[in-house]
């Protein structure tokens, strides 16, 4: 049977990159999706911003909500200072079952915790599940119409402390209006927006920054 393209993509990270080097990792992955075939990664543009907020901030507490075949948990996850924890959420068995090998070949699993399940049962499950007071950091790149119920769904919970730093992907392309008007207008949050483009692409697209005021 046909392959799929995060299968594809494993292949290609195994093929063009050194097992346990997470750049070079980050490397094969931008080549596919540059030169074979697309796909909804973070990407090296936007990922450059991704690196330098995650740098700046050097978190101890990392979620992030949609983990698709591990390429942000991965440039996200070489930066984390020893003792770091990243817990991802894919609810796809598929993509969760590449993203855990990605994740493997570049030799972050010790940082990293994948869950498989809906963003919308595993946050309420934060703090008795996995120990967690609240997050440091989190990364927003799952389906378009959950930034918003979920990022309630962590205040809510308590999972959000002054200070606390959202970073969401695809603000333009494809969008996430509701999100969007919520965090620039809250005065829960300070936002701001970091124009860059649509991976791979010239289409403009960019990362919104909202800090938690508590
Ligand atoms: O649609 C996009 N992303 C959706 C990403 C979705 C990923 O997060 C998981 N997921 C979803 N809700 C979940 C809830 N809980 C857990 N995993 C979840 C999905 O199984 C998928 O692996 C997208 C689209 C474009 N684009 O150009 O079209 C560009 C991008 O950068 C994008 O991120
Ligand atoms: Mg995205």
């Amino acid at each position: 049977t046909k392959s799929t393209r995060p299968q594809r993509l494993l292949k290609a990270v195994q093929k063009h990159s050194t097992r346990g080097d997470p750049q070079s990792v980050i490397s094969a992955i931008d080549h596919f999706c540059r030169h074979r075939e697309w796909a909804m990664n973070v990407g090296d543009e936007k990922g450059s911003i991704l690196d330098s907020v995650v740098s700046e901030l050097n978190p101890e507490k990392v979620l992030e909500l949609g983990t698709y075949c591990g390429y942000s948990t991965v440039r996200i996850a070489r930066l984390l200072p020893p003792g770091a924890r990243l817990i991802t959420l894919e609810f796809n068995a598929d993509y969760a079952a590449i993203a855990r090998q990605v994740i493997a070949w570049a030799g972050l699993e010790d940082k990293v915790q994948l869950v498989e399940g809906a963003s919308g049962d595993w946050i309420p499950r934060m703090k008795e599940h996995f120990g967690i007071e609240t997050f440091d950091f989190v990364f927003l790149d799952h389906w378009k119409d959950r930034y918003l119920p979920d990022t309630k769904l962590m205040e809510d919970c308590g999972l959000l402390r002054k200070g606390t730093v959202l970073l969401a992907d695809n603000v333009i392309c494809p969008g996430v209006p509701d999100y969007l008007e919520y965090v620039r207008n809250s005065l829960s949050y300070k936002s701001c927006y970091f124009k860059s483009h649509l991976e791979y692409t010239k289409a403009e697209d960019g990362l919104e920054k909202s800090v938690f005021l508590g």
